[in-house]
């Protein structure tokens, strides 16, 4: 079923604010992503009707096979012939050089095979082919202007160029096959075929632009894009690689890619190696692999290659900071000037002394924590291959890699920005379920916290009662004493230190401030007897001095949640209370009293009895069940076709492996340095920020975005996070939606600018256009610091389905990342949107 031809465009009007122009779809920017309202534009097909295609968002591609290293394979083709273009010749082109017209892309063409043959002399032979490699900049300089034609940017047909990256040459739309030709190794000028790429653009090896997928159709593009990646010039030389300070030569470098555990993703550097344990590292920097051991390869280890300044040495190389946590994690002795032999199956022992003293990969905790920190943890295809080293030898190399690739995706944000609830739902979604112990720990955390919830409204009772008391006193004093005119607003007075303590801190009024004192020395009886919506019986208020007494004391942990069932009758009976009620309703004057408080106590009952059982919303909703101050973590993995997948399990051996990932919900920025080489950064920001205060680890106050601002720009600028795409969760936009109603944006000064249109649509609400002000802010923000591309997406947190589809989002932006540097080259990112887009 073919599909109206402009289905798009109605669909994105339906979405842009009334009267915005539609961007061309070159210029269409997938970076914020929000939940469509409205009809499924994809509809799901019959059974019966196998013709019509599977809807493109619920199948994600498979990930690529890894680029570098080479396979096996290659390295063979690589020694039996020497030639650099026609080994692999993706497909045959011919050009009729006297047909003057631009190449069919704009429609109908995709997927077309074209036909233009023997590109190099025909390129040459044109009068232009000259121009082909002019001007080019060894460093990968832009040519201003296309590099055959001359045309300068700002046309449509310039908006889709092609860069070679040997010399960084472009050309536009209409004379990228002339420049480039058959591209036997890819996006090269003929001129720079047999050449070097420019190192810059390694990073782009193999990944699709949608320019050639328009110009050559998707079949053609991904022969191209594979001989891009594989074909001998484009490969690392070997004396682009120094291991412990000697230059490779070419069967080292061969060594080292065809072994069982070569190094991930080698580029030109320079590493150090430790061949007993296998340890393989930038020079000057932690270990980040374990990668096969007894390689022969460059020279000898060096006592500071890793820079190490701990006076700990293994094998002769003395260790970094983060090493020596982790030994000492796994409980080995490390004294100063202690010299250690690690071998590679993790046995260590101590240098001359001949007693192996145990292994440091014993412990799951020593290889989670090196993992979390991508620092070297042995692969299972090492271990494995110890066990049956038969049964790989069939695999090829990428494969592996593959499969034990974990994507790590690292969750941020400030408290109450909704990360605990994205953490919990994604364990709920993909993981398993909570275990019977962490499930005991959930209830009492949740017994614990709502006797402090309680214990936070008395207080607000108290407080309450006092100002209103001292209030209707005052002006029955005034009236008394036939104070000429009204009763000044005698809370003007005074500041409250706690609800105990008041003080007299202002006295503009002098008879207002004289009835202050009479009041206050006078003793509080002058209002005793009296009684206002706040004031309680005896035995409540019995209850309220003796908790919060505890409270003051710091002993409330130690009564509850322990006599949580003696108390829930009186609890409860506090609970429903009109006087507790009457507090309940100015809980916003009570900032450390939660919006959950009362989904608790309306069941303080069933919650304080010792047969209680936390639901999976009594732990969603619940505070405190991650850690406030540390990181937590769960791996999962899941399907393309269902919300829901298995953890990966022996069942599914026989299937084709699920990509694995990492979920990581780090509580405290203090870590953050260790979180480098992560696949993705999730960044959670409530929108109700806006209009809430934030108290920051000095105790200044300010608004709450301005924080989430602050923090999001010191993640932003971390080196770790270099090479990491960041998506923005947007969350609480349910509440948003109708906050932004009553609150203007403006109270924020960050974003006082907004300027919403007048509208009534769906997706045009004042709700949505701000969210979209928001995401755009960031997005400023963000590129100004890295030049790169932030993704946006709202959450709803209390939602499954809208967690799963952030999840899926930020898998679609992985998978972009890997194919299409989208972040990299945001500059130029028209021209480089996902193949599957
Ligand atoms: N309405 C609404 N509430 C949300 C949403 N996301 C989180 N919340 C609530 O906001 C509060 C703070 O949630 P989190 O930020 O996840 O909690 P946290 O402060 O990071 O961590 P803990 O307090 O330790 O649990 C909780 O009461 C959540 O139920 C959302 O999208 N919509
Ligand atoms: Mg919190």
């Amino acid at each position: 079923m073919a599909a109206p031809p402009n289905s798009w465009e109605e669909l994105l009007r339906k979405m842009l604010p009334e009267g915005a122009p539609l961007p061309d779809e070159d210029q269409l920017d997938y970076s914020i992503s929000f939940d469509y309202v409205g009809p499924s534009p994809f509809f799901k097909p019959p059974d019966a009707n196998p013709a019509i295609p599977k809807s493109r968002f619920t199948a994600f591609p498979k990930r690529a096979p890894s680029l570098t290293p080479r396979n096996p394979s290659w390295i063979k083709s690589r020694s039996s012939s020497d030639t650099t273009s026609s080994e692999i010749r993706p497909f045959s082109l011919t050009f009729d050089d006297g047909i003057e017209s631009e190449p069919e892309s704009e429609s109908g063409n995709t997927g077309d095979h074209h036909e233009f043959g023997d590109s190099n002399s025909n390129s040459n032979s044109n009068s232009n082919s000259t121009v082909i490699c002019e001007g080019e900049g060894e460093g990968g300089v832009r040519v201003m202007g296309c590099g055959r034609c001359g045309k300068k940017g700002g046309n449509e047909v310039w908006r889709g160029r092609e860069r070679c990256i040997v010399c960084g040459a472009e050309y536009c739309k209409k004379c990228v096959l002339r420049a480039m030709g058959a591209m036997p190794e890819g996006r090269k000028c003929v001129g720079c075929i047999g050449r070097p790429i420019n190192e810059a653009n390694r990073r782009r090896l193999g990944k699709v632009s949608k320019v050639l997928v328009k110009l050559c159709g998707r079949v053609e593009v991904r022969a191209i894009m594979q001989v891009e990646r594989e074909c001998r010039a484009n490969q690392v030389r070997p004396e682009q690689v120094v291991v412990n300070g000697k230059e490779l030569r070419e069967e080292e470098l061969d060594e080292l890619l065809g072994c069982l555990v070569p190094p991930r993703d080698l580029r030109p550097g320079r590493y150090w190696y430790d061949k007993d344990s296998g340890l393989w590292g930038k020079e000057g920097a932690k270990p980040e692999r374990i990668i096969s051991s007894k390689l022969n390869l460059g020279g000898k280890l060096q006592t500071g290659a890793s820079n190490g300044d701990t006076r700990v040495y293994m094998n002769g190389r003395e260790i970094t900071r983060v090493e020596l946590r982790v030994l000492k994690l796994a409980k080995v002795q490390c004294l100063p000037d202690t010299h250690f032999w690690l071998y590679d199956d993790g046995s260590y022992e101590e240098e001359g002394q001949n007693n192996i003293k145990g292994n440091i990969w014993e412990k799951a905790s020593v290889r989670f924590i090196c993992s979390l920190f991508s620092m070297a943890v042995p692969s299972e295809r090492a271990q494995r291959t110890k066990e049956e080293p038969s049964s790989l030898s069939a695999r090829s190399v990428s494969k592996n890699l593959e499969e034990h690739k974990v994507q790590k995706l690292l969750l941020l944000g400030l408290d109450g920005s909704g990360t605990s609830t994205i953490f919990k739902q994604a364990k709920f979604i993909y993981a398993n379920k909570y275990t019977p112990e962490e499930l005991l720990n959930i209830k009492l955390i949740i017994q614990s916290k709502m006797y402090r919830y309680l214990g936070t409204l008395l207080e607000g009772r108290e407080h309450f009662q006092e100002e209103t008391l001292m209030k209707d006193t005052c002006s029955d004093l005034a009236a008394d004493r036939s104070v000429p005119g009204s009763c000044p607003d005698f809370t003007d007075y005074f500041v409250s230190i706690s609800p105990r303590e008041t003080r007299v801190t202002q006295s503009k009024h002098p008879v207002a401030y004289g009835f202050l004192v009479l009041i206050l020395s006078g003793e509080t009886e002058c209002y005793g007897s009296r009684k206002c919506v706040y004031s309680v019986n005896q035995k409540i208020s019995n209850f309220c001095d003796w908790l919060l007494d505890l409270m003051a004391s710091g002993d409330i942990d130690t009564v509850f949640p322990a006599a949580a069932c003696e108390h829930a009758p009186v609890a409860d009976e506090i609970w429903k209370d009109p006087a507790i009620q009457e507090t309940y309703k100015r809980r916003e004057e009570l900032p450390s009293l939660p919006d959950v408080a009362a989904y608790f106590l309306d069941r303080v009952m069933e919650i304080s009895s010792s047969e209680y059982e936390p639901s999976e919303n009594d732990i969603l909703f619940a505070e405190g069940v991650t850690p406030t101050n540390g990181i937590a973590h769960i791996e999962f993995s899941f399907g393309d076709d269902s919300a829901v997948s298995e953890l990966y399990n022996e069942d599914s051996k026989n299937q084709q492996p699920l990509p694995k990932y990492e979920l990581i919900l780090l509580s405290s920025p203090k870590w953050l340095d260790m979180f480098e080489g992560m696949s993705t950064g999730l960044l959670c920001v409530s929108l109700t920020d806006y209009n809430r205060q934030w108290t920051d680890s000095c105790g200044l106050q300010q608004n709450k975005m301005v924080a989430s601002r602050d923090f999001f720009e010191s993640v932003a600028k971390r080196s770790c996070f270099e090479y990491t795409p960041f998506l923005l969760l947007m969350t609480k936009y349910d509440v948003f939606k109708d906050e932004i109603e009553q609150v203007p944006l403006s109270v924020c000064e960050w974003l006082k600018d907004f300027n919403p249109l007048k509208t009534h649509g769906k997706n045009t609400s004042l709700g949505h256009q701000a969210f979209h002000y928001i995401g755009a802010r960031f997005k400023e923000l963000y590129a100004s610091i890295t030049g790169r591309k932030l993704y946006v997406r709202q959450v709803n947190g209390s939602e499954q389905q809208s967690v799963d589809e952030a999840f899926r989002y930020a898998r679609e932006i992985m998978e972009w990342e890997e194919h299409n540097i989208g972040g990299i080259y945001a500059m130029s990112d028209d021209d480089l949107l996902s193949e599957e887009l």
